[in-house]
C-alpha cells in the first residue's frame, strides 16, 4: 500500500490520504477507515490514479455519499471521490452543461433561474450529478433519464466516451455506469423553456412535501430498499408492523418507513441488523424479497 501511495503522490494532483475516516463523507455518518482516500484534481489525475490502482487494489467511486453504507471495519482499498474538483455548471442555449461533482439541488436551482423546466423533481435530492446519473436518481415522478441528453464517462482503462441518453441504458436506479464500470465526468441536460414562477412554485411544493414526509433532518442514506415490482417498500415495512423499530443506534424512521435513520451513533452492524429484520419479516408476511437501494461497502448483506 505504501508503494501505491508513493506512486500516487508522484503522479496524481489532488487529495490523497492514508487511513482515512470515511464517516464524514457519508450522509449516514457511518463507516470506519479506508486504506486510501483520493480526490483527483482533474480528468488527467483521475486517469493516472486508475493506472496506478486498477488491478492492484480494490477501489470504489463515490460522489456526495448520500446513498452509501460503509462498514465500521472500513474498506481495504481506495475510495475515489468525484466531488468538488469536478463541480461546474453553464448554460448553452437550452442545454445545461454539468460537471459530475455538481450538486443536483444547485442544478435544479440553476435551471429554475434560467426558466428551464424539467429538473424540479431533483431539487431536494442531496446527491451529485455523477451519482445521480449512475443510479438514475428519481423523485416525485421525475428521473434523470427524462432530462439527460448525453454523458461523458471514463472507463477503468482511462478511455473517455460520450454516450447519448439511449446509450446510457437507464432503468430504475440503474444505468450502463454500473454494468460496465464507468465513471461519470460530465453531463449535458436538455430542458424545455418554462415559466420561472411556475417552476419555483413546483420546487417549493416538492420541498414542503419532502420536509413533511421524509426524515431529512436525521442522518440516513435515503430509501433503504428499492421499490419492488408491486407496491412500495415503505408501505410493506409499515404494514409488517416495523415502523419505529430500533436496534441500538439505528431506527426504522417513524416518519417514513422507507428510511433507516442514524438516531444515535449507529454502527453499520446496527443498520444491517434492521435491514435483515425488514427483509425477513416482509418476505414472511408478503412473499416479497426487498432489495437494498443503499450501496453497502465492506459488508455482506
Ligand atoms: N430521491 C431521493 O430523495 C434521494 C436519492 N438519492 C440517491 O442517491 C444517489 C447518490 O448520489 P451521490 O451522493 O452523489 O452518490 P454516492 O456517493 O452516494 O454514490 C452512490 C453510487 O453512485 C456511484 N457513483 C457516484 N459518483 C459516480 C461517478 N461520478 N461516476 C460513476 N459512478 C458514480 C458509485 O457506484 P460504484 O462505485 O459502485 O460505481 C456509488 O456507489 C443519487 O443518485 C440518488 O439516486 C439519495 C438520497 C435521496
Ligand atoms: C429517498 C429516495 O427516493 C424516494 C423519493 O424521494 C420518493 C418521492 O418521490 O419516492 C420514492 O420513495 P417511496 O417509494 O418510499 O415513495 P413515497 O411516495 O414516499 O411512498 C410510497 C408509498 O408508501 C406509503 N408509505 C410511505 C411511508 C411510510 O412510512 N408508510 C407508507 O405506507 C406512502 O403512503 C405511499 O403510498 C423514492 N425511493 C425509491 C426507493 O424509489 C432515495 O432514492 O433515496
Amino acid at each position: 500500500m505504501i508503494q501505491i501511495y508513493n506512486q500516487l503522490k508522484n503522479k496524481v494532483k489532488g487529495t490523497i490520504v492514508k487511513n482515512f475516516k470515511i464517516k464524514d463523507q457519508t450522509y449516514f455518518r457511518i463507516g470506519g477507515s479506508v486504506d486510501l482516500f483520493i480526490e483527483p484534481e482533474d480528468e488527467e489525475s483521475l486517469r493516472n490514479t486508475l493506472e496506478i490502482i486498477n488491478g492492484n487494489i480494490p477501489f470504489y467511486i463515490i460522489g456526495n455519499g448520500t446513498n452509501l453504507l460503509f462498514s465500521d471495519d472500513g474498506y481495504k482499498g481506495a475510495v475515489i471521490k468525484i466531488g468538488n474538483n469536478f463541480n461546474g455548471i453553464r448554460l448553452e442555449d437550452n442545454k445545461i452543461k454539468l460537471g459530475a461533482g455538481t450538486l443536483l439541488s444547485r442544478t435544479s436551482r440553476f435551471a429554475a433561474d434560467n426558466a428551464l423546466k424539467g429538473m424540479e423533481f431533483a431539487s431536494g435530492i442531496p446527491g451529485y450529478v455523477g451519482g445521480a446519473i449512475a443510479m438514475n436518481a428519481g423523485a416525485y415522478g421525475g428521473e434523470m433519464v427524462d432530462v439527460v441528453k448525453k454523458v461523458k464517462c471514463m472507463d477503468y482503462d482511462g478511455n473517455v466516451y460520450w454516450f447519448t441518453n439511449e446509450e446510457m441504458h437507464f432503468s430504475y436506479r440503474n444505468s450502463r455506469v454500473f454494468k460496465e464500470n464507468l465513471i461519470v465526468l460530465e453531463a449535458e441536460l436538455e430542458l424545455e423553456p418554462g415559466n420561472r414562477e411556475e417552476i419555483n412554485s413546483t420546487i417549493n411544493d416538492l420541498t414542503e412535501k419532502r420536509l413533511a414526509k421524509q426524515p431529512i433532518e436525521k442522518p440516513s442514506a435515503g430509501s433503504t430498499f428499492k421499490r419492488p415490482k408491486d407496491g412500495y417498500a415503505a408501505k410493506l415495512i409499515q404494514d409488517a408492523g416495523l415502523k419505529g423499530m430500533r436496534h441500538r443506534g439505528a431506527m426504522i424512521s417513524d416518519k417514513h418507513c422507507g428510511f433507516i435513520v442514524n438516531e444515535d451513533n449507529a454502527k453499520s452492524s446496527d443498520v444491517l441488523s434492521l435491514m435483515r429484520v425488514v427483509r425477513e419479516t416482509v418476505f414472511n408476511r408478503f412473499g416479497i424479497m426487498l432489495e437494498p437501494e443503499v450501496r453497502i461497502i465492506g459488508e455482506e448483506f
